[in-house]
């Protein structure tokens, strides 16, 4: 979208694998968002292999099929990670892509303008100097707020996790109010509602939906530094093969779990995996689809006293038409957001008395003694814990009729595994085959042990003890470290934040692409998306994901002097 609106002579062709559904109501009203889970039409609903340190089972991995993405799908937080976690994309090999290289592209791809009246209501208070305020995406705070969030709040203080009233202008640790991508009006604010509606009848834009990229096409001859040169890509629509011709460069945006797919489909990758799926090798890349990480979540349910109304009382038709009628006339009330409006970042001393060990790990070296470092310190969090006003999904757990609940999501924000996402076939309709190896390092069931047993701390706090009437789960059943770890293994799933598989890294510490964001071995492709993030962040992950796309624009406009 920038690179459309900023320069009317450069063509911009986007192949989009899914419709545009932008303007359907149950993708914009933001109380609606759970609804679009699992729909083929609108996500791609990956599995993962058989866990083995999850009980042998297969995590479903939600991912948006549609114009704008997953952003069409997600549950709308807008977080940023500590700014150190951005410095060591720096550190690691990649100039200009710490907080300092960042922040203006934070800022150019957001606006951000809460009232006095809600900084106020909501204890927020803002650097100017973080936060954009003419940007495409509309970030707001909560309309709606739960009861139970003022003794929540409370018993988390007196644990002695602090208030941070400016979470997102680089320091993230702490308390804090969640902010979302939802506009004024209530409605969800997405990549395709935000960058590509303005721009849609531009004379310089393409764009073609149902179209399934299969292969990058390259020249027959290489540039004069031996690089592959991309002519342009296939896709198949409407059941026929087409071409789409590239002038200049090719951006690859398919996200995490499908930009190495395409990679290998079209012959960059590690040579035995190329070769066995019958693929010629064109670029010699290991690290495609290698060091896939992800946040991991194990839930914390209780029973709350009544007097406080939890997410299920949306099941009682005559309230879900009440909070409509709320919705439709003020956007407020429960559907103007997802519920989950508050949510706390812990580095280690606020939740673990001890430093778990690491151990061996399947992670690339140097992110590990990254983590290893972030572990022991006082400013990087392992932890989110959010507050959610209802029951969360929990395999085999129903709630009753006329109860009321609450949970404490429970998420590790750096896990010591690392996994993999690989071409099994050259059938580019074929899912590739998703291994997290989650949980094949102890450090990170030590981590969630020290989780839960915070969550059970927090509940007896004297605001919580009469809020939190009954744990259901884990629930009382499970007390020793080993049971409890056993309900990790048994319970643990993604929080739908999948990174680094084409990582921004030099080439011989398994990057794929440079911090120009061009694959290694090509002279004009490049990767925009979240895969590039190499290590994984304390932050819900699209406001990032916007910056590096504001970010690329800049790169590209710069390389080609346009
Ligand atoms: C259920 C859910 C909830 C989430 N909630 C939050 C949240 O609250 N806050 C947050 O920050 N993050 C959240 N996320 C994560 C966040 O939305 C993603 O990290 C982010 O959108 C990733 O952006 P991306 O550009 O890397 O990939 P995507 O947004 O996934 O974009 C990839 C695009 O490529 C298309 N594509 C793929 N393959 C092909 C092909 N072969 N041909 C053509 N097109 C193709 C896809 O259809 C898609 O449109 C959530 C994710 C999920 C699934």
């Amino acid at each position: 979208a920038r690179l459309v609106e900023n320069f009317p002579d450069v063509n911009v062709c986007v192949l989009e694998a899914g419709e545009n559904v932008t303007h359907e109501p149950d993708l914009v009203i933001p109380g609606f968002a759970f609804k679009n889970l699992g729909q083929p039409r609108l996500d791609w609903g990956f599995m993962s292999t058989p866990q083995e340190y999850a009980k042998g089972r297969s995590i479903y991995i939600p991912r948006g099929k549609a114009l704008g993405g997953t952003s069409m799908i997600n549950l709308m937080t807008m977080g940023r990670a500590h700014k150190h976690e951005y410095d060591a994309f720096a550190a690691l090999g990649s100039p200009g892509w710490d907080w300092n290289g960042l922040v203006d592209y934070f800022r150019a791809s957001e606006t951000f303008a809460p009232s006095e009246e809600e900084k106020s209501k909501l204890n927020v208070a803002f650097n100017k100097t973080a936060h954009g305020t003419s940007g495409p995406i509309q970030r707001t705070l909560p309309q709606w707020i739960s009861d139970v969030q003022g003794p929540f709040t409370q018993g988390m203080q007196s644990l002695g996790v602090a208030w941070n009233n400016d979470a997102t202008s680089g320091n993230n640790v702490g308390l804090c109010t969640s902010y979302h991508s939802i506009d004024s009006h209530g409605a969800r604010s997405s990549s395709a509602s935000a960058y590509y509606e303005p721009n849609e009848h531009k004379a310089n834009l393409t764009v073609v939906t149902g179209a399934r990229a299969t292969r990058i096409l390259f020249d027959e001859s290489k540039d004069s530094s031996g690089n592959l040169v991309a002519s342009g890509v296939e896709y198949l629509k409407d059941g026929e093969l087409h071409t789409a011709s590239a002038q200049l460069e090719v951006l690859l945006c398919a996200g995490t779990i499908q930009t190495p797919q395409i990679l290998e489909l079209s012959g960059i990758g590690e040579k035995k995996i190329l070769e066995a799926c019958g693929v010629a090798l064109k670029v010699e890349l290991p690290g495609v689809g290698n060091n896939l990480q992800d946040h991991f979540w194990s839930p914390f349910v209780t029973e709350t006293d009544t007097k406080y109304e939890s997410v299920e009382i949306m099941s009682d038709p005559a309230r879900a038409a009440r909070e409509w009628k709320i919705y439709e006339e003020s956007k407020k009330g429960m559907l103007s957001g997802t519920c989950s409006t508050l949510y706390a970042f812990l580095p280690k001393n606020n939740f673990m008395d001890s430093v778990p060990k690491t151990g061996h790990s399947s992670m690339n070296p140097s992110l590990h003694a990254v983590q290893k470092e972030w572990l022991a310190a006082d400013d990087i969090p392992f932890l989110e814990v959010a507050l959610f006003p209802g029951c969360l999904p929990v395999p085999g757990l129903k709630p009753e009729p006329g109860k009321s609940y609450c949970s404490v999501f429970l998420a590790l924000t750096h896990s010591f595994s690392s996994g993999s996402i690989h071409i099994t076939s050259s059938d580019p309709l074929a899912a590739p085959a998703i291994d997290y190896r989650l949980l094949d390092n102890e450090v990170d069931l030590d981590i969630l042990v020290h989780a839960i047993k915070f969550a059970r701390k927090l509940g007896t706090t004297t605001s919580l003890s009469s809020v939190f009437t009954q744990e259901i789960v884990p629930g009382p059943s499970v007390q020793t470290d080993e049971e409890i770890k056993e309900f990790i293994r048994s319970s643990i799933d993604t929080v739908f934040h999948p990174i680094g598989t084409a990582a921004m890294l030099p080439r011989e510490k398994g990057g794929v692409v440079n911090s120009s964001l061009k694959v290694y071995g090509t002279s004009n492709l490049r990767v925009v998306d979240a895969s590039i993030i190499p290590i994984h962040l304390s932050a819900h992950v699209q406001a990032t994901v916007y910056a590096i796309a504001e970010k690329a624009a800049a790169i590209i406009a710069h390389d080609h002097q346009l």
